[in-house]
């Protein structure tokens, strides 16, 4: 196991992106967010990917820019991945070489707060299915969760804590990184 990289996943609204601003911040390293990468990268909105070319043109978008991040190390120690950038195998594959995997958890009522609350949610999380929001964090939370679970090194809940001590938890433990543990 490498911690030369630290990639966070997690579903959509358990804290990637702010969490991992503050892990980077608290080791003095850059913070690269995937899904701003895809949207340079393609010049577009993760919702006008999605337009586009459907749910097939975004996954495509992630895996080239995962693998070009994950080949850079001057870009970033600290990657905050998409919620399903664990979709695909080959992703989990270049997650696993080339570093940890902080697995952020949250109940669906949680995210599902969360992300009505979220400005940003209109821009960069279009609708998966065609199921009610809670419903559709409901049913692919249990699609994906094992998926998050055989890339994580370490899962931390965030239901009850603020992303500055999920980020103080997860700099602990890279200090003295062991196998797989829960917070
Ligand atoms: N631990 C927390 N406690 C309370 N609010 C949180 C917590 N973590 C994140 N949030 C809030 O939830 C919203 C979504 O957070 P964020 O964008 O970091 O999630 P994400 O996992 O990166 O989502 P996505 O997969 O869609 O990129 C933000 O408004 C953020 O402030
Ligand atoms: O959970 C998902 O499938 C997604 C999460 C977001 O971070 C974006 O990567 C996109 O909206 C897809
Ligand atoms: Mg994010």
């Amino acid at each position: 196991m490498t911690t030369d990289r630290i990639y966070l996943t997690g579903y959509r609204g358990t804290g990637k992106t702010t969490v991992g601003k503050l892990i980077s911040a608290e080791l003095a390293t850059e913070c690269v967010d995937l899904d701003h990468v895809i949207e340079q990268a393609a010049g577009k909105t993760i919702r006008e990917i999605f337009a586009a070319g459907g749910e097939d043109l975004f996954r495509d978008w992630e895996s080239r820019c995962l693998a070009q991040v994950a080949a850079d190390r001057s870009q970033g120690r600290v990657i905050s991945l998409g919620g399903g950038a664990i979709l695909r195998e080959q992703n989990r594959d270049v997650i696993r070489q080339t570093g940890v995997c902080i697995w952020l958890t949250a109940s669906p009522d949680v995210i599902a707060r969360r992300l009505a609350d979220d400005q940003t949610t209109g821009q960069r999380r279009p609708a998966l299915t065609e199921l009610s929001p809670v419903e559709e964090i409901r049913e692919l939370l249990a699609r994906r969760e094992p998926l998050y679970r055989q890339s994580a090194d370490l899962i931390l809940a965030s239901d009850a804590k603020s992303p500055q001590q999920l980020a103080r938890d997860a700099v602990h433990w890279l200090d003295q990184h062991g196998g797989q543990s829960s917070m």
